[in-house]
């Protein structure tokens, strides 16, 4: 039995962009998926997976689909499965066992589909686990790239590297195109995150930016410009100008707005965070519900947040600098 965790992480700018080659900077955060898997007698896949419904569920499969024993409804058997199935298919290509069976369970405390990178986490996590129940240890870019491939099949072909680096690595990483290198430690930066208890499909909005970027050039130019509020980003992250990264955050939203991947719960959350007086405040990840990330060294934006209608709990977000890990 093996087991192996991967971090959350947060935007601090630059999701959705980067899926067209614009730089990001994610930010792994301390919550993370736990992945236990172990190697079973057969050629079957057996997936427990607490948190994908009230009642957590468990499913067996081999081959065929149509042949898995589920005790919850196919859609949510068929998004369990994706990520699961992707990191099982690129540990027995990596260990060269292409009939291995397991037994995965999967806990995590990064919420699903919020934009916290639950997917990536599941998926660099699930690998590392995998592989080295087969006997073979994979270097974290080796895993970040093979937990891209299960990303970018997921969402149908439309993922950046980001994710799935930051979680593999660790610490605040930039992302530009295949071009991945993690940045130095900054001392401080006071996340907090507020969740609408939502959910947003990744597939879904990325489709919805780049449906609207091939049809108007000025969405075009806001993808571009978010770019360059990456690169400003960059500089006022190298000064440690947490005043900066506030406004430039702030910035973003409207931009990720503008593109129409916010929600009236997420834009309700931004403007009590910036009411309570956060340096700054934008959505996280595909956006359409879920959660945003803000910056305040007090407990003002914490409390905000909780008050607020939209706001399901809000928490504050540690950088976690360490990346993947056998547990
Ligand atoms: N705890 C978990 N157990 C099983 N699958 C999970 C878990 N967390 C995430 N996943 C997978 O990741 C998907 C959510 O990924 P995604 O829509 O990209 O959102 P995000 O990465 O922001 O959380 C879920 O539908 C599921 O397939
Ligand atoms: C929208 C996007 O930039 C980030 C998606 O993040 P999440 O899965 O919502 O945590 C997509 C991607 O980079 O693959
Ligand atoms: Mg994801």
């Amino acid at each position: 039995m093996t087991t192996s965790s991967a971090p959350g992480k947060v935007y601090l700018f630059g999701e959705h962009a980067v899926v067209y080659g614009e730089p990001a900077v994610p930010c792994a955060v301390g919550r993370r998926a736990r992945v236990t898997v172990e190697e079973r007698d057969d050629d079957r896949i057996r997936v427990e997976a607490e948190d994908l419904s009230l009642d957590g569920f468990t499913v067996t499969y081999g081959d065929d689909p149509g042949d898995a024993d589920v005790n919850v409804p196919g859609d949510l058997v068929a998004a369990a499965t994706g990520y699961v199935d992707g990191a099982v298919a690129q540990a027995r290509d990596a260990a060269d066992a292409p009939d291995a069976g397991f037994s995965v369970t999967i806990e995590s405390d990064i919420p699903l589909g919020a934009g916290l990178g639950s997917s990536a986490a599941v998926a660099v996590a699930g690998i590392d686990a995998a592989t080295r129940e087969l006997g073979v240890e994979l270097t974290p870019t080796e895993l970040a790239d093979r937990a891209y491939q299960v990303e970018h099949e997921v969402q149908e072909g439309q993922a950046s590297r980001a994710d799935t680096f930051c979680s593999a690595m660790g610490g605040v990483v930039r992302v530009e195109g295949d071009d991945c290198k993690r940045l130095p430690d900054p001392p401080d930066l006071p996340f907090v995150v507020g969740y609408d208890g939502g959910a947003g499909n990744t597939g879904e909005l990325v489709a919805g930016v780049r449906d609207l970027r091939e049809r108007y050039d000025f969405a075009a130019d806001a993808v571009e410009s978010i770019g360059d509020l990456v690169r400003e980003g960059e500089r006022a992250l190298r000064g440690n100008d947490v005043t900066r990264l506030g406004e430039l955050m702030d910035f973003n939203h409207g931009l990720l707005s503008a593109l129409g991947v916010s929600a009236r719960s997420l834009d309700a959350m931004v403007w009590a965070a910036r009411g309570a007086g956060a340096t700054g405040a934008k959505l996280t990840g595909a956006g359409g519900g879920g959660c945003v990330v803000a910056l305040d060294e007090s407990d003002a934006t914490r409390t905000a947040l909780e008050y607020t209608t939209a706001c399901e709990t809000a928490f504050r977000a540690e950088l976690d600098t360490e990346g993947v890990r056998r547990e």
